[in-house]
């Protein structure tokens, strides 16, 4: 009987199955929570962090700025002593240093001069560009303003000015004042929140142009390289949504917003959905991997385990459990293999076929367990008689059957004879039955034309005879 390896594919197949499923579901949730996570939590709480930390840095400087424009001191240098430019470069420095802020600055309406702590800097124009800035805050009805804006003189760098209107007593505009503080804190903490949590962080105005982002941020600085971010920066200005989804090269992004009030700019916060599902990712495919692995090694349990008890059974089937010798039906499979041979090789064989004497009286008088011990020294008796390449088998009850392979009727005769000997003169067995134990044998020798039945019934009529005689005999029928 052949071991089937169909079944231990199929527990493989099916373990496999299971497990990677078990995988893909978990992987599939995980990835699911982790998007959810991403929408409703960490998205949010970011934008909400940056909304608060620049509220934060803008409070104090929009305070200094109000008070600036509402101090005597100011109001009256400008009415009256507009030509001692030195005390107002004064004021200003003093402001600039005390709260430790890039630069203050007034302008007059009446002179249109442009004051900083460097004293008077230009006269501005409505010609001149970077003079706007003036003529627009003027137009507007808010006494306040937050500008954000590169400034030549001052290193060209990116400028967050707050702008404060100074009215006289008659409530007429006469000029306006405030303080300009470098965006580097923002830089830093854009920065800040890209390296530690993977989150893009960008302000854009009214008019769809990202203001401020990360320096050195590609993606931010050249917008018109992302078509569908672009396209989606109108949606971002102008509706209530709060939540944009994107796909570029086939990553997806997410992005949130909020209005700025402060400064009129969007914030916005973008994430690249693959960071956050990285390591979702490669716990699925370790799981796999894992899970493959265990597999292998159930299989190779299961495999050893069924093939020990293949092996057993298979025992159990040919072989007889009192003796351990084969059992009638290995013994017949075998002579047929071996009578299949001699037809080829010209092979002699002989059938030994031997039954115990009066076997009943053992049992009946020294019962059953001392039966079967003179049947197991029989079939030691027997093994250790014949050769190894003899084939020797339990034929039922106490009767025991040998194949004696390349042997003549005589030699077979000869052993049988040996055999009847050895099994009279077995001490073990006397020591058991506590008298001798005989066995009556019948001989015959395979011939040309012999079928298994024939055979038998040969070697069956010379037992018969054997025990005719008298038992203890060997008779060989031809
Ligand atoms: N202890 C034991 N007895 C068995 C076993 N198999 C068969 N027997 C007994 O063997 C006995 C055989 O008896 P018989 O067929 O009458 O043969 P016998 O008593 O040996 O008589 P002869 O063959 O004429 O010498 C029966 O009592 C069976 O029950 C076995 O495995 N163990």
């Amino acid at each position: 009987m052949r071991f089937d390896y169909r079944i231990v594919f199929i527990i493989t197949a099916l373990l496999f199955t299971l497990s990677a499923s078990l995988t893909l579901i978990n992987y599939v949730e995980s990835m699911d929570s982790t998007r959810k996570q991403l929408k409703n939590s960490s998205l949010p709480l970011t934008l909400d962090n940056i909304y608060t930390q620049i509220q934060k840095q803008i409070i104090e400087p929009n305070l200094i700025a109000s008070v600036m424009s509402n101090d005597t001191f100011m109001k009256d240098w400008l009415s009256h002593e507009e030509d001692e430019v030195e005390k107002i470069t004064q004021y200003l420095e003093t402001i600039t240093n005390k709260y430790n802020m890039f630069t203050a600055f007034l302008v007059s309406e009446k002179s249109q001069n442009y004051y900083t702590t460097d004293g008077f800097l230009e006269k501005i124009s409505i010609k001149n560009p970077n003079n706007a800035w003036y003529f627009n805050f003027k137009n507007k009805p808010e006494k306040s303003e937050i500008n954000i804006d590169y400034n030549e003189f001052m290193g060209n760098s990116l400028i967050m000015f707050i702008n404060h209107k100074i009215y006289d007593d008659q409530s007429t505009m006469v000029g306006a004042t405030g303080v300009g503080l470098k965006t580097s804190y923002i830089n830093e903490m854009l920065k800040y929140f890209r390296i530690r949590y993977n989150f893009k962080v960008f302000f854009i105005n009214d008019a769809g142009e990202i203001l401020i982002a990360e320096q050195g941020i590609d993606k931010l600085e050249q917008l018109s390289n992302h078509p569908e971010l672009k396209a989606l920066i109108p949606d971002i200005i102008n509706t209530e949504t709060q939540l944009f989804e994107y796909t570029e090269e086939g990553e997806s992004y997410l992005l949130t917003k909020k209005y700025v009030e402060e400064l009129d700019l969007y914030l916005v916060v973008e994430a690249k959905v693959d960071n956050f599902t990285q390591s979702v990712k490669e716990a699925f495919y370790f799981n796999i991997v894992v899970s493959l692995l265990v597999t292998i090694l159930v299989s190779i349990v299961v495999i050893l385990y069924v093939r020990k008890i293949h092996t057993k059974l298979n025992e159990l089937a040919s072989n007889d459990t009192l003796t351990g010798l084969p059992n009638r039906r290995t013994f017949q499979g075998q002579l047929e293999h071996f009578m299949s041979l001699k037809a080829r090789h010209q092979q002699a064989l002989s059938l030994v076929f031997f039954d115990v004497d009066d076997f009943k009286r053992i049992n009946d008088e020294q019962g059953h367990d001392v039966g079967d011990e003179v049947l197991v020294n029989i079939a030691k008796t027997l093994k250790s008689t014949i050769r190894h390449t003899d084939y020797v088998a339990r034929w039922g009850g106490e009767e025991f059957i040998i194949l004696l392979i390349d042997s003549q009727l005589e030699d077979a005769t000869l052993i049988a004879e040996q055999l009847r000997k050895n099994i009279e003169n077995n001490t073990q067995i006397f020591e058991h039955v506590k008298r001798k134990v005989t066995v009556s044998v019948g001989v015959t020798q395979v011939k040309e034309n012999d079928d298994a039945d024939s055979l038998f019934k040969r070697v069956d009529t010379a037992l018969f005879q054997a025990k005719r005689v008298g038992k203890n005999s060997v008779t060989t029928v031809e």
